[in-house]
C-alpha cells in the first residue's frame, strides 16, 4: 500500500483529512504561492493545490501526496491571505453585506500523475459595522485564512448564508477528496 502524504502546513487540513480515519504523514510544501497576473480563482487553486503537491512529491514518488489550496474570490478579484491589519479591514469591508465565492483546488499525486479538481462555495456576509471588523481583526483569526476570515471561529458569526460544502471553506473538501483517493485505487 502506497503511504499517504498531505502536502501542508495547515492544521485544518490535517483535522479534516483525520476525518478518512486513514494513517497520513506530513510534509509542509515550500512551493511558490505567486500566480500569474489575472488568473481565474479556479484555474488558481488547481496551479497551486498541483504546485504544492508537485514539489513534495518529488521527494516521495513511490506515495500518494495530497496538495490543496484555498482562496476568496469577489467575481475575479481574488483575495488571499491579509498582508497586515489593514489589508484585512479592507477586505471584510468588500466582503460585508455580498456573496463571495470560496474556491479550493485539490491534487493528488499518485505514480507521478496528477488528478486534480476543485469545489465551489459561496458565502453570502450579513452587513458587517465597522465595529465589529476592528473587533474581530483584534482576535487575531484573520491573518493565517484566505478572505481574512474563518467560517469555523468567530468569522461564523458574519455567516448568513452558504451554498456548497462547509469543509471546502475550511480548507479541505473532505467528501469529495475520499472519493477521488477511492476512485484513485486506495482502499478505505
Ligand atoms: C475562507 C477560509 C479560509 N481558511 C483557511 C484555509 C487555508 O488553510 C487558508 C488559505 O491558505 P492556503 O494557502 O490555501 O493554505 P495554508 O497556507 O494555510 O496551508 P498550506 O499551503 O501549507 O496547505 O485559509 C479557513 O480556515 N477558514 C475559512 O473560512
Amino acid at each position: 500500500m502506497n503511504r499517504l502524504i498531505l502536502a501542508s502546513g495547515s492544521p485544518r487540513r490535517k483535522e479534516l483529512l483525520q476525518k478518512l480515519q486513514v494513517p497520513f504523514d506530513i510534509f509542509p510544501s515550500d512551493a511558490d504561492e505567486n500566480l500569474p497576473e489575472g488568473i481565474a480563482p479556479d484555474k488558481a487553486v488547481l496551479l497551486l493545490a498541483e504546485r504544492k503537491a508537485k514539489t513534495v512529491a518529488e521527494s516521495f514518488p513511490e506515495d500518494i501526496v495530497i496538495g490543496s489550496d484555498t482562496v476568496v474570490a469577489l467575481g475575479d478579484e481574488i483575495l488571499g491571505k491579509p498582508l497586515d491589519s489593514d489589508d484585512a479591514k479592507s477586505t471584510l469591508k468588500k466582503l460585508s453585506g455580498r456573496t463571495h465565492s470560496v474556491f479550493t483546488g485539490v491534487s493528488i499525486i499518485k505514480d507521478g500523475e496528477p488528478q486534480s479538481f476543485f469545489e465551489k462555495t459561496d458565502v453570502t456576509f450579513w452587513a458587517l459595522t465597522d465595529e465589529e471588523i476592528n473587533r474581530y481583526i483584534e482576535t487575531g483569526e484573520p491573518f493565517d485564512k484566505a478572505g481574512s476570515y474563518g467560517i469555523q471561529g468567530y468569522g461564523s458569526l458574519f455567516v448568513k448564508e452558504i451554498k456548497g460544502d462547509y469543509y471546502s471553506v475550511v480548507g479541505l473538501p473532505v467528501s469529495r477528496l475520499y472519493r477521488e483517493l477511492k476512485s484513485a485505487g486506495l482502499s478505505f
